[in-house]
């Protein structure tokens, strides 16, 4: 098959992501500025291109969240039976798409909000179908790296036959290439994001950039973990950071030392808002989420509900937090009635066997306000060690 010619590629290129500099699209093509000027004006003369705009930014109920991170193809094995170790076990597998900052995507997308996900696709079977995926879900994927000779991420995880989690591994390199020079080349749309939700299967230096950008912007971050061992990707210098969303044993790699008692996690958040992040959210898996409060933390207990799989509930829950964010114009967000709407999100992707629980509806979130909180099971006495 004989390659498109150079003007073609470039028009591909625009098609993918209009906001390209001329520049970036000199580079990725071997091309001078000025060929690239050259092509240009031609599609403008052949009328395929209308001409260059400035970008004004949409009004503020239109603005996206960007989310900027991973797009995984997620391979689920679940055993039949009880787990046992060292041995082989009879399980049943299943593919699914995954990545914790494109399942925040996706929920959003079910959610009806405006979303963006700047991400690494490689240039095989699984970042097409990623690709065709986020673009059904109402993703807008345009601002994406696609990568030539590499594989999409990939994460491996084994569940017991409760739906519980064992062991994961993540293959996912593909996202070191989501540089401090790649968050710059996708400026404009950064620019117009109404919030930026970072995960951090980030490089450590572009999480530091995104933080630098927030700080100097005036612009709400949200940072959400992915694991304990991508923990070290967590710039020291957090002023600058809205909200952390991290687990349990997260916050355990961050303080470097077990947290057992809500005194300890209390410590370690304080220990976070000290390095500047403004609020930290832990989430407690079955049993609920601790948020911040100024320098005291609040407790919900979670849903108690009948688990089908885990996978994608901490994602479910800091979307639906990231959902009651942008629901305030002003910088008023309510942190507990957030949660609040977390821990419904969470609960129904738990009971659901997908990542992303299909057939949401905003509804869910918006019947949650701050006028029924005494109605609310997440109001339930606390379960955690409170000693
Ligand atoms: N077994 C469960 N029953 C009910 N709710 C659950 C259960 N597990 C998780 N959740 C809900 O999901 C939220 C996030 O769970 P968790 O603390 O395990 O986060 P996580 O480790 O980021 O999750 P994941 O990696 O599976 O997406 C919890 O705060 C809770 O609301
Ligand atoms: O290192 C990582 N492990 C797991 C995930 C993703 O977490 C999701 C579940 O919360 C799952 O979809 C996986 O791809 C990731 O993005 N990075």
């Amino acid at each position: 098959m004989t390659e498109p010619s150079k003007k073609e590629q470039l028009y591909q290129l625009i098609h993918a992501n209009p906001f390209i500099s001329q520049q970036d699209l000199a580079a990725d093509l071997g091309l001078s500025r000025s060929a690239v000027a050259g092509h240009i004006a031609s599609l403008i003369r052949e009328r395929r291109l209308l001409g260059r705009a400035y970008v004004l930014p949409a009004p503020r109920g239109q603005r996206p969240v960007v989310c900027i991170g991973a797009a995984n193809v997620d391979r689920k094995l679940r055993t039949i039976a009880t787990l046992q170790a060292s041995t082989s076990n009879p399980a049943t597998a299943s593919e699914t798409y995954g990545g914790v900052a494109r399942n925040i995507a996706e929920n959003l997308a079910r959610l009806h909000t405006p979303v963006a996900l700047l991400t690494a696709l490689g240039d095989d079977g699984a970042g097409r179908a990623l690709q065709d995926h986020a673009q059904a879900a109402g993703i807008d994927t345009r601002g994406s790296l696609a990568l030539a000779d590499t594989a999409s991420g990939t994460y491996t995880a084994i569940l017991d036959a409760e739906g519980e989690l064992h062991v994961a591994l993540a293959d996912m390199a593909l996202y070191d290439q989501l540089t401090p020079e790649f968050l710059a080349s996708r400026a404009p749309q950064r620019a117009a994001a109404a919030l930026t939700v970072a995960d951090l299967n980030l490089p450590l230096e572009t999480v530091a950039a995104l933080i630098d950008s927030a700080r100097a912007d005036h612009a709400p971050l949200v940072i959400v973990a992915v694991s304990q061992p991508k923990m070290a990707r967590l710039p020291h210098d957090l002023h600058g950071v809205r909200l952390l969303i991290l687990n349990r044993a997260e916050l355990e790699t961050v303080a470097g030392r077990p947290l057992p008692t809500e005194a300890d996690v209390r410590l370690a958040c304080a220990g976070v808002q000290q390095r500047g992040a403004r609020d930290v959210i832990v989430t407690c898996g079955s049993q609920g989420v601790f948020h911040t409060c100024d320098s005291q933390l609040v407790w919900l207990a979670a849903h108690q509900v009948k688990v089908v799989d885990v996978t994608g509930a901490g994602d479910a829950f800091s979307a639906a937090v990231c959902w009651s964010l942008v629901q305030n114009a002003d910088d008023s967000a309510d942190l507990t009635l957030a949660c609040r709407r977390g821990l419904a999100l969470a609960a129904v992707t738990v009971q659901s066997a997908s990542t992303v629980a299909p057939a949401l509806e905003a509804g869910l979130l918006e019947a949650i306000s701050n006028t029924d909180a005494a109605h609310d099971p997440g109001h339930a006495a606390p379960l955690y060690t409170t000693n």
